[in-house]
């Protein structure tokens, strides 16, 4: 059995559809992960998503972006076993709330590595769609699916997934955790497309430098009105001006005002601050 191949280690967390395990492959010793999906209560057409999407996502392979191995299928017990590299320095969300817990800031070097490595990894996904290729949109770029190597290096992670496993209810996966990071044209219903990623991006640079999201509210309703409004504070005052500038870019309220993901690495700034860490 090719799951023989791996030795089971310990849970490393229920990543956004299933458990995530630390494995080590005994062939060469190497640490991998894998993640549990069990598609049992799938239709075929479900099914049929899934193995596209995941031959998709094996196609994507770029430094910061998780690699994905392979995959193992367990017919009786219904589980498919998507394996990828394993990131040790753990994911963006337990670094925010560490930081947090400590009162400490993230220095600005991080985030504008942060920011420049995670572009580069969405440029990957975005052009494909400019190619003809399909474009292979993250969906849910959060701290939770943001990974970093041995060197704190970005990996994106828990691609598109989402589109098969919740292919008609994206607010609904959405809505499984509060959508800090959903863009004014999700609020509104409207399509999800590149410039909804580039949304993303500017929350998750936010939340790097002001430790929260840059829309926060104690109900979805009052969140939905705060994003459609586009209206937040400037992050840490220690956070420079040039900084401050690209986040207010990407977190535009009208998409067509955003840049797209060239737009974003060809930026002077992003160019000079960023260049180091490509
Ligand atoms: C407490 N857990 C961790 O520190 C942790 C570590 C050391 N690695 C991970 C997660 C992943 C990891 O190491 N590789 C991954 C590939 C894909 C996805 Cl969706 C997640 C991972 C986690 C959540």
């Amino acid at each position: 059995m090719p799951i023989d191949d791996y030795e089971i280690l310990e849970s490393i967390g229920s990543g956004s559809y299933g458990e995530c395990r630390k494995i080590r492959r005994r062939r060469d010793g190497r640490l991998l992960v894998w993640k549990e999906m069990e598609y049992g209560a799938m239709t075929e057409t479900e099914k049929q998503m899934l193995v596209s999407e995941v031959n998709l996502l094996r196609e994507l392979r770029h430094r910061h972006i998780v690699r994905y191995h392979d995959r193992l299928i367990d017919r009786q017990r219904y589980v498919l076993y998507i394996i990828m590299e394993f990131c040790e320095g753990g994911d963006l969300s337990a670094i925010i709330g560490q930081h947090k817990r400590e009162h400490r800031a993230i220095d600005e070097s991080f985030v504008w590595k942060m920011c420049v490595q995670l572009a580069s990894a969405l440029q990957v996904c975005h052009t494909r769609s400019k190619n003809g290729r399909g474009a292979v949109l993250h969906r849910d770029l959060k701290p939770a699916n943001i990974f970093l190597d041995s060197n704190r290096n970005a990996k994106l992670g828990d691609f598109g997934l989402a589109r098969v496993l919740n292919p008609d209810n994206a607010f609904a996966r959405t809505f499984v955790g509060t959508p800090y990071y959903m863009s004014p044209e999700q609020v509104n219903y409207l399509t999800y497309n590149e410039k909804s990623d580039i949304w993303s991006l500017g929350c998750l640079l936010y939340e790097l430098c002001a430790l929260r999201p840059p829309f926060i509210a104690t109900n979805q309703k009052e969140l939905a009105v705060k994003i459609s409004k586009g209206v937040f504070q400037r992050i840490p005052q220690q956070y420079s001006e040039e900084l401050n500038d690209l986040i207010k870019l990407l977190l535009q309220v009208d998409e067509f005002r955003r840049p797209s993901i060239d737009q974003v690495l060809d930026h002077p700034v992003v160019q000079r601050r960023g260049a180091e860490y490509l």
